[in-house]
């Protein structure tokens, strides 16, 4: 986040480095360590966010339960429990050291409406400037699955890109990213740079500890969600907080080092800095903004739309999106919710008689949109031309079924497909009709 000094720094703590794996009692030495370190962050300036798992957790331990259940209303009973408990046991121990903590607790309805989602902002940004650290969490208690962030490596890194951070730490209970799972492949290789993940070779298939949700897998998914939006991710271990002090003066000498060579300047005499061993996967050159990320990760879609080549090029040249474009609809959802973006090939007559998705090539989302029409309303406009859509739905709100600001496009996407400057004949047709 802008300020005049200082980074921004989120650190997640995953559930296996907050309680232990088999008896559910707090790992104490982990959680001062890891106070000790966000205080000394803080003291250096730097604005410090705290991911914290583990109600789940702390409450197994707290009821005296054993194991996860299953049923959902019983999880989300213990998480209410252990919630409690577990801020209560950041509150004592921050308070030693004499740093507040704010406890925030996030759905993903809660950052779905845009205006929500800058407010959650602007509560960040007013506890930082007040000097408190913020503890996240997923509001276990209210999130049935449409509403789940599901798990908080995916949560940590929408919280990095909500307040802009410069760094996500995910620390678990293993030294960084393997080729494989270390616990079972005694030979995996650490992998300490990444810097284009879709082309990361590393086995995470395997499941994390008993108690964490995701595993490395879901490390990668907040580490491709967080670089996207420009946030250095990190992997290490959360036994060893201090390494996070160490990586960011590290990283603070790269830096420094880099802009020396960079000015020109005689670098052979600068130290070569070092640092823990850790993952780091480096930020995209060209980050998304803000609303581009919440489109594409804020909001749940509700469905899908189905675009053809022509409307899809359309909207790469910043075109809104006409009902002639979608060649098919999916799901159950209301105006202003949000939509993926499937291209696929306009069906030949004879697939139009079957199911055309069938007949689709390999269909790819290419990115999300907010509608402005529903899916029953978009099922009757689909390929007509806009100045039908009053005399087929009896009104017409737009004459588009996504207006280009609400339509974001995956970064991948938007490198690996070549704009068309020019445009189809067809479209010709829509845009003037
Ligand atoms: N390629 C890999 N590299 C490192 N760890 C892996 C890999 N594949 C699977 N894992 C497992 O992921 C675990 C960390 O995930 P998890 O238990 O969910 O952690 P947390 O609770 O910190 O979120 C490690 O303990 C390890 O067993
Ligand atoms: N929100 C849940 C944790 C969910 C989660 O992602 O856990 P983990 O994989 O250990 O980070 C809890 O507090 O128990």
């Amino acid at each position: 986040m802008t300020a005049s000094s200082g980074l921004t720094i989120v650190i997640k703590l995953g559930t296996s480095s907050i309680v232990d794996e088999k008896t559910h009692e707090p790992i104490l030495s982990i959680l001062t360590l890891i106070v000790e370190t966000v205080t000394r962050l803080h003291r250096d300036g730097h604005r410090v966010v705290l991911v914290s798992s583990g109600a789940v957790g702390v409450g197994l331990r707290r009821m005296d339960v054993t194991e996860r259940p299953k049923h959902l209303p019983r999880i989300q009973a213990l998480a209410a429990v252990g919630q409690c408990r577990l801020m209560s046991l950041w509150d004592n121990l921050f308070s030693h050291l004499r740093v507040a903590v704010a406890q925030i607790l996030l759905t993903r309805n809660d950052i779905a409406d845009r205006t929500q989602y800058v407010n959650a902002q602007n509560t960040f940004e007013q506890l930082f400037d007040m000097g408190v650290v913020p503890i996240v969490n997923e509001n276990d208690t209210l999130a049935v699955s449409e509403i789940k962030f599901g798990d908080n490596d995916t949560l940590s890194a929408i919280t990095a890109a909500m307040v802009k951070a410069d760094y996500l730490f995910l620390m678990t209970d293993v030294d960084c990213l393997y080729t494989a799972n270390p616990r079972t492949n005694p030979d995996a290789e650490p992998i300490e740079v990444v810097s284009d993940i879709s082309s990361l070779e590393a086995d995470v298939s395997s499941a994390g500890s008993a108690l964490g949700t995701g595993g490395m897998g879901t490390k990668i998914v907040a580490a491709k969600l967080g670089t996207s939006a420009g946030v250095t991710t990190i992997i290490t271990k959360s036994s060893k907080p201090g390494n996070v002090h160490e990586i960011v003066k590290y990283l603070q000498r790269l830096q420094e080092n880099s802009t020396a060579a960079a000015s020109g300047a005689d670098t052979s005499t600068l130290e070569v800095p070092t640092a823990p061993l850790h993952t780091r996967f480096l930020p995209s050159d060209t980050p998304i903004q803000s609303r581009t990320f919440w489109l594409l990760h804020g909001l749940n879609p509700h469905g899908t739309l189905y675009i053809d080549h022509g409307a899809y090029h359309a909207l790469m040249n910043k075109a809104n999106l006409l009902p002639a474009g979608v060649i098919g609809v999916e799901g159950h959802f209301g105006q202003q919710e949000a939509v993926r973006l499937v291209v696929v090939e306009r069906p030949s007559a004879d697939a139009l008689n079957g199911d055309f998705l069938h007949h689709a090539h390999e269909p790819k989302e290419v990115g999300r949109a907010l509608v402005n029409y529903g899916s029953i309303e978009i099922a009757h406009i689909m390929g007509h031309r806009s100045t039908q859509i009053e005399s087929l739905l009896g009104y017409a709100d737009s004459d588009y079924v996504a207006v280009r600001e609400n339509i974001s496009f995956h970064p991948e996407d938007r490198h690996s497909h070549p704009v068309t400057p020019a445009l189809t004949p067809a479209l010709e047709e829509w845009k003037s009709g």
